[in-house]
């Protein structure tokens, strides 16, 4: 060594402010699940063996000369350490520093947001979140991860050490193999983990879905000590074959859960899945499930979607959107391809066509998991209703060849239950559908609340009529794209004149001809009254306890579709509402004996309650009030 160059230095950093939070919470609320620290461990390590082998099918040299990826988990009872290790793709100092030492997750923002103090309800949104390997010091009063990446140097390995408190060391270190190995330095109470029987038992339990071989030292009885000896020889003690690629009938449940729960990065079980080896024009194996709960990025553009991709079980990618259309982000799990090649890319996957014929037999197949499930498991599906319902609505426009299939799964609120529950699909409506009636009616509106009590409801349910209440921000985006149902248009009651005649009587029919005709001289004076600030006035049988209301042309934006559209910036064309009035209530009577020195004030007040009560905001609201108390005032 020259005299300028200084012995490597050890340096001690600080955790990110998340990481502390998340640390001291994970201690605190995972305490009754603390094993899961060994699933965690052995997940990242297979992870790491995945993207070796990814990297080396470029790059063989990566595998200097040992091709043979495993896993090992080694203890000292003496001691009270675990040793878990992996021969994968290791990590260089910087990588151990920002992948150990920082969250750059999407869905951060949300997690720390949501968080409650509660133990209970914050240990299932850090199950949500994602555990990993900050999960180590539920069990570890310190822990070492000894690593260097795979091409690189034996002499530029590196040991992160931490306490788990706040900060932790890096120290550049020699290590002859590649790949990882994380020691835990058990708390005082945790020893029972240091134990051969106690880990096998976990391993088998979480980990044996692992396709690479988990291998422990053999232990055998030793009548002289009385106690188990280790040997020097290594046993794989899972079964070390890609679980998808084994038979349905030789996986057993708790396999296949425990499988999602390492793909998916969730804590909890999974709603459901589907598993389906595909042969044929293209050939490939598909393990697909719906999580219980959404992910915190859902919403996140940036957020991960997709499936992990596999090729003649190499793993390729994870998150590859391509192969599930985006309006089912929320399934996770494999598939494995025996037609792609090796070195495929994103942007291959773009153009593939076996990419194409994997993606419409996946949204196939998840449609099919999905029936099954609303036919045979209403509560489950109910529940997968209440966390993914608005992402499939996306469907109806994104997968017009599925349309159909959608829509029967489609759930709503509706005025039969009166509950904003979405639990009606539209077969339940179309079977309870009056004679004589050819439409499906909906009313749409920013909320169930204001959905549930609009006006134009009224002779609905005064006829026992069903309507569905629409409040979801995508279900009008939805509606532009499934106009009917079995044949039954979709029809929303508050646009165009209303066509109830089908379901009147002729004595009613008669009474509104009558009614029309003798309120004819007000509707000119309120036209007048109003001119130019709605398009026409009319007489209306809709209503039975509100005054007035307002809807616009069968062609035209929905009111309620148009604020969203200003609200979110975007240019709206002016829509004029046509004022429609119920002739039989008595603030009619009243605005009609009025002198021409309030009409006029009346009209205006009778046409800003109708927009109010739509759920709509008015341009003056200080006038309308002056206005409302001037008339009250009388
Ligand atoms: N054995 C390992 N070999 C190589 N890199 C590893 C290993 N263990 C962890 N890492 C790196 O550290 C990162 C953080 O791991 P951590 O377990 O906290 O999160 P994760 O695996 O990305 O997600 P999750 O928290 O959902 O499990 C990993 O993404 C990986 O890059």
């Amino acid at each position: 060594m020259t005299q300028t160059e200084t012995p490597p230095q050890s340096e001690t950093l600080g955790f990110q402010a998340e990481v502390k939070q998340l640390l001291h919470l994970m201690i605190h609320s995972l305490y009754s699940n603390k094993e899961i620290f060994l699933r965690e461990l052995v997940s990242n390590a297979s992870d790491a063996c995945d993207k070796l082998r990814f990297e080396a099918i470029d790059s063989p040299d990566l595998y200097e000369g040992d091709g043979e990826l495993r896993i090992r988990v080694e203890y000292d009872a003496d001691k009270k350490t675990i040793t878990v290790s992996d021969n994968g793709i290791g990590m260089t100092r910087d990588e151990a520093v920002a992948n150990l030492g920082t969250i750059a997750r999407s869905g951060t923002k949300e997690f720390f947001s949501q968080l409650t103090g509660d133990k209970q309800k914050d240990a299932q949104l850090i199950g949500q979140f994602g555990v990993g390997f900050y999960s180590s010091f539920i069990v570890a009063k310190k822990v070492s991860v000894l690593s260097r990446r795979a091409g690189a140097p034996e002499t530029e390995a590196v040991m992160w050490e931490s306490d788990g408190q706040g900060e932790f060391s890096v120290t550049p270190v020699e290590k002859a193999d590649r790949g990882t190995a994380i020691t835990l330095y058990l708390r005082d109470d945790e020893e029972e983990f240091a134990s051969g029987w106690k880990l096998r038992e976990v391993l088998r339990r979480y980990s044996d879905h692992i396709s690479l071989p988990i291998q422990m030292l053999k232990e055998e009885w030793d009548n002289e000590k009385s106690e188990l000896a280790k040997k020097s020889e290594w046993e794989t003690i899972n079964q070390a074959s890609a679980l998808w690629t084994r038979a349905k009938s030789d996986i057993t449940d708790e396999q296949y859960r425990e499988f999602y729960k390492h793909v998916a990065h969730d804590f909890d079980d999974p709603l459901a899945w589907t598993h389906n080896r595909v042969e044929g024009r293209s050939e490939y194996t598909q393990l697909l499930y719906i999580p219980k709960r959404a992910p915190l990025d859902l919403w996140d553009r940036e957020g991960r979607r997709g499936v992990k991709l596999y090729v003649k079980r190499v793993f390729i990618m994870d998150d590859a959107e391509q192969l599930l259309p985006a309006y089912l982000r929320f399934v996770r799990g494999v598939i494995d391809s025996a037609d792609l090649p090796l070195n495929v890319s994103r942007e291959i996957l773009q153009e593939s066509r076996d990419v194409r014929v994997i993606r419409e037999g996946s949204a196939k197949r998840v449609l099919s998991m999905l029936e099954d499930l609303a036919e045979n498991k209403p509560e489950d599906y109910a529940a997968f209703w209440e966390q993914f319902g608005q992402v499939l609505k996306e469907g109806t426009g994104e997968d017009p060849s599925n349309r159909e299939r959608i829509a029967k799964l489609l759930r709503f609120a509706s005025t039969h239950g009166d509950t904003s529950a979405q639990t009606v699909s539209l077969a339940d409506y179309v079977s309870r559908m009056k004679e004589g009636q050819d439409k499906i009616y909906y009313v749409s509106a920013e909320t169930y609340a204001a959905a549930s009590n609009s006006p134009h409801l009224e002779i609905f349910r005064k006829k026992g009529l069903e309507v569905l209440l629409l409040s979801d921000r995508v279900d009008e985006w939805m509606l532009s794209y499934l106009r009917e149902f079995e044949g039954k248009p979709l029809a929303s009651i508050a646009k165009g004149g209303l066509d109830l005649d089908a379901l009147a009587d002729e004595e009613e029919k008669k009474h509104q001809a009558e009614v029309a005709e003798t309120f004819k001289p007000l509707v000119e004076r309120l036209k007048t009254a109003l001119e130019g600030k709605v398009k026409d006035v009319r007489v209306t049988g809709r209503l039975v306890d509100s005054p007035a209301c307002v809807v616009v042309d069968e062609h035209e934006l929905s009111p309620h579709l148009l604020r969203m559209l200003q609200a979110a910036g975007q240019a709206a064309p002016e829509v004029k509402p046509i004022l429609e009035i119920n002739p039989e209530h008595g603030l009619i009577a009243k605005v009609q004996a009025a002198s021409d020195d309030t009409f006029g004030e009346w009209a205006q007040v009778l046409l800003d309650q109708a927009m109010l009560a739509e759920g709509g905001g008015l341009a003056d609201p200080a006038a309308f009030v002056k206005r409302m108390n001037k008339l009250l005032l009388g």
